[in-house]
């Protein structure tokens, strides 16, 4: 994989090219037809008409940046706060220049965690992520679903289709990328290059931009291309899950974000994550995985993070040649 200096961005991305998402309408008629088509490649896509009302999007933005201005020592006491730990599954040698705020949506963790003068701001932030925003991102990755669960890659019956995305869960973080000191002598990069670990993502990122992904050009060639942020539209990637529910058919897209140069630039992002039930065993027709939960993924990305640094993801379940595997 190509590797670029985490300050070639400029801010964000000026230097490099960018990369023409495919625009998809959630409530046209040819939804499956034209998912097909984003998800074959580039395997992002941005959505419009996607119903999540522009005010609840800026009131979350505004929540969000209130608790990311509290002083260090408060923020740090905020449930789900991290600053510069990765993601979902990143390496975790290098630091990331980011802090964020996870919010797991299946659970509802107790609110007396925060600290008790900015209890308020937390428990009004996570009231909107969970009675307003993570509906709204629950709906989405449940339609987006069902019309790619008909379609000849993925070929799902009922029970797969309900299995294959959990309908109550799904993991919420929002992020702020501070901009990088120039002057410092170790430039880190916004978030590593990765893959999500998830069915599919849905970012709602501001207008600042950072947000990159590695085009693919035939078997050899690979660009890092920028995202350009398009107010009110919500960008949608792939993650492994989807990869091996549909037998690589669909790619889960690597990307990265490259964190703001100018002094006093900042990016917010709100990002949602869909995943499988943790115990349905994700197989498909063509046999190039075994049969794996999305659980035991997740337990053998941290065991490897925790013995090597890094993700090794779906390479783990790959079936390299079948014709010489024991019966
Ligand atoms: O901040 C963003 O837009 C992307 C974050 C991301 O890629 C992740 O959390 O996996
Ligand atoms: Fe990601």
């Amino acid at each position: 994989m190509e590797q670029q200096a985490a300050n070639g961005g400029g801010d964000g991305d000026r230097e490099l090219e960018e990369l023409e998402l495919p625009t998809l309408d959630i409530e046209q008629n040819k939804l499956t037809e034209q998912l097909v088509a984003a998800c074959r490649d580039p395997g992002v896509f941005r959505l419009v008409n996607h119903g999540v009302p522009g005010d609840l999007t800026a009131r979350l933005f505004r929540l969000t940046r209130g608790l990311f201005e509290l002083e260090p020592a408060s923020k740090s006491r905020l449930p789900g706060y991290f600053w510069g730990t990765p993601a979902l599954s990143l390496r975790v040698k290098e630091l990331n220049w980011v802090e964020g705020l996870h919010v797991d949506a299946a659970l509802s963790s107790p609110d007396a965690a925060a600290d008790r003068d900015d209890a308020g701001a937390y428990t009004a932030f996570k009231k909107v992520v969970t009675e307003e925003y993570v509906p709204h991102m629950a709906r989405i990755a449940r339609k987006l679903f069902d019309a790619l669960s008909v379609s000849k890659e993925l070929c799902l019956d009922a029970e797969q289709r309900a299995s294959y995305l959990e309908e109550h869960g799904g993991t919420f973080r929002a992020y702020r990328y501070p901009a990088r000191d120039p002057a410092a002598a170790v430039q880190y990069m916004g978030m590593e290059p990765h893959t999500d670990s998830s069915v599919l993502s849905i970012l709602n990122q501001d207008l600042v931009g950072g947000l990159q992904v590695l085009r693919r050009d035939g078997e050899k060639k690979e660009t890092w291309c920028s995202v350009r942020p398009v107010a009110g539209t919500l960008v949608v990637n792939l993650g492994d899950m989807m990869q091996a529910m549909s037998g690589d058919a669909y790619r889960s897209a690597v990307h990265r974000v490259v964190a703001p140069s100018s002094p006093g630039t900042e990016r917010m992002s709100l990002c949602y994550f869909a995943f499988p039930e943790e115990h349905a065993v994700i197989r498909h027709p063509s046999g190039c995985y075994r049969g794996f939960s999305y659980g035991e993924f997740r337990e053998r990305v941290q065991a490897d993070i925790k013995a090597t640094g890094a993700k090794v993801g779906l390479a783990r379940f790959r079936v390299h040649d079948r014709s010489s595997a024991p019966p």
